[in-house]
Order: structure tokens, then C-alpha cells, then sequence
């Protein structure tokens, strides 16, 4: 396994229509950075060599500049045009590794990962080809039909994260598939081009910023107080 890059393919191409702002909700900010600040420093603490590649809508491109203002020694970026779905941006960041690598792919939203939960993805993929963080359900679950509902035993569950993370010649052919709606995420890509998916333990703390409240959760983090 010598030889490979480190390549964090940050997806950060949506429109943000359930937090209803003007501002797509990547571009906002939080604990008085910018919220990529926060998500690009854990992948470049986690490793010193990681090469970074931030997808963002093409009328936001002129936006990274002034994200990298944010850095005190602001990073090298490759910059990638999103795409119709979020399969389609994570592609477009994909179609960018040309070397053996180590693929994190990870949502911009998703700010409030550790370093030690990037290393532990990477490890995971170096020892079984993909590591994808979940976490156990914290309420309970109710199966829902046309003839009503019934309680489904959490146990049997688990809340899928990001970084997901792959050997490249794992995920790189898997998204030559045509896109299904199915495909939610990377492990549903490589499932359905036949890999095994392998959990590791992810981090409560990794929320995915989708409405206004999850921007009150992550200022009350990102200043002390925790979640
Ligand atoms: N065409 C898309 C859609 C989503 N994403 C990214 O995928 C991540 C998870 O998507 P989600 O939170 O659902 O983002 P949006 O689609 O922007 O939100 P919404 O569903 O509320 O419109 C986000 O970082 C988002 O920017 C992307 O890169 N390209
Ligand atoms: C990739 C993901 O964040 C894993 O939980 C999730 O599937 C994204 O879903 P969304 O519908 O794009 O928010």
C-alpha cells in the first residue's frame, strides 16, 4: 500500500433548500469562521499530506477565495464544478485522482469531525478497502406501510456518516455505474457494484448542517458547550 495519495473529495455543491436561506448553507458560517474552514482543517490536521478537493456550485466558485482567507496559511485546493445530485458532484471530484489513492469522501456540512475520526476511516480502508463511519440510534424506530406502523428493533440499525473511504480502485469504477436514486451515499455505490461495506464507529458530534437549528447546535460546540 505505498505510494498513495490522500485525496478528501469535499462535496459541497447542494442548494441547501431545508435550511431556507439565501445563502446556500456551505457559505455560512459558524463558530465565526466560515463552515468549509472548519471541514477542510480537520482532513489537513488529520494528515499534513492530504490534497483537498472542494466541490461547489459553479456560480460560487469566486467564494473559495475568500474561504482561504480564513487560513493562516491557506491551503492548495482543486476546485471542481458540482454537479445535478450529489452522485453527480462526487463524481465530478473523483474524476480528478489519477494515482493509486486513499478516497475520504465527505460532506461539506458535515464540519464538526474530528481528526482522530479521519484516521480512523483511513486505517479501516488501508485494512479492508472501504471503513464507513455509523452510529448506533439514539430513538426509537417505527415501520411505516399503507396498513399502518409497527416498532422495529434500533439494534438492527445504524446512522451512516461521512468520510466515506475508499481504496480509489474500489470507488472509482463503482461510480461508473448510471445514477439511481437509491444511491445516498458512496457505500450504497459500492454495494450495488459489489463490494462488502465495512462500519467503524463514527462521532455523534458529526451532525449534518440541514436546518437552522443544527447551526445553534454547532456554534454551542465549536464554544465549549458542547452537544
Ligand atoms: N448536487 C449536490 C447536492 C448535495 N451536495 C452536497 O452533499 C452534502 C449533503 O447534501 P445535503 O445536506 O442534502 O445538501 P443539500 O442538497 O444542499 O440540502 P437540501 O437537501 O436541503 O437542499 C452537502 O455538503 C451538499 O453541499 C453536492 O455537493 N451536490
Ligand atoms: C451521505 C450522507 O450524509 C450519509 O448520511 C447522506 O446520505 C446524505 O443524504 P442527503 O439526502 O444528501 O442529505
Amino acid at each position: 500500500m505505498a505510494n498513495r495519495i490522500k485525496v478528501a473529495v469535499i462535496v459541497a455543491g447542494g442548494s441547501g433548500t431545508r435550511m431556507g436561506s439565501a445563502t446556500p448553507k456551505q457559505f455560512m458560517e459558524i463558530g465565526g469562521k466560515p463552515m468549509l474552514y472548519h471541514t477542510v482543517s480537520a482532513f489537513l490536521q488529520a494528515y499534513n499530506d492530504m490534497h483537498i478537493v472542494l466541490v461547489v456550485p459553479e456560480a460560487h466558485q469566486a467564494y473559495i477565495a475568500t474561504l482561504l482567507t480564513a487560513f493562516d496559511h491557506p491551503p492548495s485546493v482543486t476546485i471542481v464544478p458540482g454537479g445535478e445530485t450529489r452522485f453527480h458532484s462526487v463524481k465530478n471530484g473523483l474524476n480528478t485522482i489519477r494515482q493509486p489513492a486513499v478516497v475520504f469522501v465527505h460532506d461539506g456540512v458535515r464540519p464538526l469531525l474530528s481528526p482522530s475520526l479521519i484516521r480512523r476511516c483511513y486505517e479501516g480502508a488501508l485494512a479492508k478497502g472501504n471503513a464507513i463511519p455509523a452510529v448506533e440510534m439514539k430513538d426509537s424506530l417505527r415501520e411505516v406501510d399503507d396498513e399502518g406502523n409497527m416498532a422495529a428493533d434500533r439494534s438492527r440499525f445504524r446512522i451512516i456518516q461521512t468520510p466515506q473511504t475508499f481504496l480509489s480502485e474500489i470507488l472509482l469504477p463503482a461510480f461508473d455505474q448510471p445514477y439511481d436514486p437509491l444511491f445516498t451515499d458512496e457505500a450504497s455505490v459500492a454495494e450495488r457494484a459489489g463490494e462488502e461495506i465495512h462500519l467503524v464507529e463514527g462521532e455523534e458530534q458529526n451532525i449534518k448542517i440541514t436546518r437552522p437549528v443544527d447551526i445553534a447546535v454547532a456554534n454551542a460546540f465549536l464554544s465549549g458547550h458542547g452537544l
